[in-house]
Order: C-alpha cells, then structure tokens, then sequence
C-alpha cells in the first residue's frame, strides 16, 4: 500500500541555516508516526513543511499519491490533513460546540458557523449533531455549552482534537500535544489518541514527552541539525546509539555505553 504521507527530500532553509535538510519520511495509513529530537533539531519546521505553513527550498511532499508541495494549507486541510498546535488555538470566547462547529466549514455546504444562525433548520441540526458526536468523542459532552476559555488545559486540548477532527481528516499533525499537561491528563490524551484509528486517521506527532511518544508511537522519526539521524520502532529508536549521541552529547554517550558494558 502507498504511503498516506511521503516526503521526499525535503528542505528547508532560512538564509545560511539548513533548518531541514533532505528528509525522507513515509507515513503509513493506520500508523501513529512520532517526529523526535533535540531542540533546534527542525521539528517545527517539517511540521510546518507538511501542514503548508512554509513551502520548502526544495524537494516534494505528497498525500496519498496527490503531490501537495505547493498546494496552501485549505487545500491540504481538504485533502484531509489537519493540524493541532502547540499553543492551543481555541476561541476563548465561544462555547466548546461553537469551537467544534467553526472546524466544519471545510466540508459543509451550510459553513459551520452559519450552521449556528436561527433558521437554518436540518443543517442546523445535523451540524449540530455532528459536533456533540465529536464533544462526546473527546469525553468534552458536559463542557459543550461552556465558554472555552473557561474550560481546564487539557480540556482545551481535547477540545482543539475535537475541532480538527470536524474536518474528517485522514491525517491529523499533532504539535507537541503532551506540552504543559498533568501526568494524569497525559494519560488520558494517549487513550484519546490510540482511539483515532478505530476512526480510521493516522497521525503524525511532534512531541519532546519521550514516555508519551514510546507508549503510542508504531514508528519514530529522529532529526538531529535538520537531517534524519534515525528511523524504526520505539525499541530500536530507544537503542540507537545516534540518536543516544544526539539527546545525551558524544561523551556522555561514550560514558552511559563503558558503565553499561562494565
Ligand atoms: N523562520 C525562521 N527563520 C530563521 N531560522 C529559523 C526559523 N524557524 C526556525 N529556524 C531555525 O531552524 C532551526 C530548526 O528550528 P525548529 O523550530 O524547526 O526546531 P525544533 O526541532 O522544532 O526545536 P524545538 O524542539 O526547540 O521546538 C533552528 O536553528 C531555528 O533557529
């Protein structure tokens, strides 16, 4: 089966910096795909390379065998991309249902928040419908007439997952999505993500919460100064040396592997 997602010698560079540089990467359909590395490694910027945010240098992006390296980010999002960011964007001022109704005007004839104007009748409530399905989804049913910027943070979250999803994607890019969450939150995101494929949506995640990404990723990319230093299965990730060079520092690695051989 062609990969959902393929990049193919991506390339990002800003002045002098290479900030990502030739990256080949597969994402299969069905898989959860996690993005791993130091800080500055270009994570961030591949993502943004996916999503349509920046175009690269060089090198081409394609979806499901559609090639989208110049396509904007709409038109991703029709192609069934959609994206989480690592500082929540909810609209504080809306309720969690208004919030999950703005994420439908992708795909609506009626857009979404139209969909909330009186007198817009079966729309109104097949919309409606829709987004208490996905509230409910995200364990948020309770929360739905509450204003969002009065909702906890992880509820924001579930929130966010919750308005991406309206769009029906098939992918969904996930930035850092365990960032500033509780143990306990995190652990109830993980069980919310593993649930997508019951949904049929792959994801791909940025993350630096190294437990949160070996618990729930089928495979791992690892960027080091913008390029692929390492590419498998959790188990393999967690024991490649260069990517233990990479996290630790050449001497600290050496040191942690003579103690470990001792
Ligand atoms: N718009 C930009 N202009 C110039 N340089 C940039 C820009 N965006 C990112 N960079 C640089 O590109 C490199 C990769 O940055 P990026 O944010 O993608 O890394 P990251 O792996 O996401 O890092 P972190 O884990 O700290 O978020 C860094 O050196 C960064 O300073």
């Amino acid at each position: 089966m062609s990969p959902l997602l393929s990049a193919r010698g991506l390339t990002m560079q800003f002045r002098g910096l290479l900030a990502v540089d030739g990256v080949d990467v597969d994402v299969a359909t069905g898989s959860v795909h996690g993005i791993i590395g130091p800080n500055g490694a270009g994570k961030t910027t591949l993502f943004n390379l996916v999503s349509g945010l920046l175009q690269p240098t060089s090198g081409t992006l394609t979806l499901e065998g559609r090639d989208v390296t110049a396509s904007p980010p709409y038109a991703r999002t029709r192609l069934g991309l959609a994206r989480t960011f690592q500082n929540i964007r909810v609209f504080s001022d809306m309720t969690a249902l208004e919030n999950v109704l703005t994420g439908m005007h992708t795909r609506l004839e009626t857009p979404g928040w139209k969909a909330l104007l009186p007198g817009s009748g079966a729309g109104e409530r097949a919309a409606k419908a829709q987004a208490m399905e996905l509230l409910e989804f995200v364990g948020l049913t309770d929360r739905a007439n509450v204003r969002s910027g009065s909702l906890a943070y992880g509820e924001q979250r579930r929130l966010e997952i919750a308005r991406a999803l309206a769009s029906r994607p098939r992918l969904l890019l996930l930035d850092e999505p365990a960032a500033g969450m509780n143990p306990a939150e995190t652990r109830e995101l993980a069980v919310l993500l593993r649930r997508l494929g019951e949904r049929d949506i792959s994801l791909l995640l940025v993350e630096h919460d190294m437990r949160f990404v070996m618990d729930l990723c089928d495979r791992i990319t690892v960027l080091n100064f913008g390029r692929k230093i390492a590419e498998g299965d959790p188990l393999s990730i967690r024991n490649d040396p260069q990517v233990i060079e990479a996290y630790l520092g050449k001497k600290v690695a050496e040191r942690l592997s003579r103690m470990l051989d001792a």
